[in-house]
């Protein structure tokens, strides 16, 4: 067997159930340094869920997840929960509670396109706004690996591809690793490295090019070529191990594209 670079994550035969439920099923994958993995699949998926368990903030009822010693991480969350009476510029949101980034703060809002909203409430922001300005955020910590969900919600496609671009450009300087969480499935087969396609179980993994040819993919997906104005229906007509007890009958109102 060949020697493979030492992961900076490892997620081994990885569970969490909520009553009765497996929301991940024997969830197993490892992040090296320097990689971008995706996470697709339908809404209940469980990709939230995986990212939390990675990051610590839910507990497995089996497996393990594993990070290298020294792993860093810079998380962007799905939303942001800050109360909204509250003042608070991004200009200091960006710095609250992180020693020494004051300096780097300007550069990394230029990158980030939000220099011209430093001094505005950070309630006060749209949602494209503050996913900006929460990557900014996550981006100042200078982690090893960095943790985005849903990073894209809320932005215009032409800042969506600057989101993938940019994220491209932190792997390539700083040697972080990315896991990130998009339903642009387009966005997500040019920009990253490996693709998990989630639906509780593995449905499958790989590059994206493989991925795009699997058959359980392309039951959750139809064709890519399709899969940006007709999103999928969540058919199933893929096979499980047996261990899957959710509903497998739902449907979630979209067209289905073989
Ligand atoms: N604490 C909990 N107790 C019970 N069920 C939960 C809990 N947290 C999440 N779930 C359920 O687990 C499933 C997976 O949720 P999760 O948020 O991980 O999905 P997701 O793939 O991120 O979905 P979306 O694409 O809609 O963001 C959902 O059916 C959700 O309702």
């Amino acid at each position: 067997m060949l020697d493979k670079a030492p992961s900076l994550l490892d997620v081994s035969h990885l569970t969490v159930e909520r009553n009765g439920r497996k929301l991940l099923d024997d969830i197993s994958f490892s992040l090296g340094a320097g990689e971008i993995i995706s996470v697709i699949g339908p809404n209940g998926g469980g990709k939230t869920t995986l990212l939390r368990t990675v990051l610590g903030l839910i507990v497995p009822d089996g497996g393990s997840v594993k990070l290298a010693p020294g792993t860093s991480i810079g998380y962007v969350p799905q939303k942001l929960a800050i109360d909204a009476t509250m003042p608070l510029t991004p200009q200091r949101f960006l710095s609250l509670g992180m020693k020494g980034v004051r300096g780097r703060v300007a550069d990394v809002a230029e990158r980030c396109g939000i220099s011209h909203l430093l001094d505005r409430q950070l309630a006060a922001l749209s949602g494209g706004e503050t996913q900006r300005v929460l990557l900014a955020r996550a981006i100042l910590k200078q982690p090893s690996l960095l943790v985005l969900d849903e990073p894209t919600q809320g932005m215009d496609v032409a800042a969506q591809s600057d989101l993938f671009r940019l994220v491209e450009a932190i792997r390539e300087e700083t040697g972080a690793a990315v896991i990130l969480v998009s339903h642009d499935l387009h966005l997500v087969m040019r920009g990253t490295d490996r693709v998990l396609c989630l639906n509780g179980h593995l449905c499958c993994t790989g590059h994206p090019a493989e991925v795009e040819r699997d058959p359980s993919f392309r039951s959750l997906f139809g064709r890519l070529d399709e899969a940006a104005v007709v999103p999928y229906r969540h058919d199933h007509d893929h096979t499980h191990d047996g261990a899957c007890d959710h509903d497998h009958g739902h449907d979630h109102g979209h067209h289905h594209h073989h």
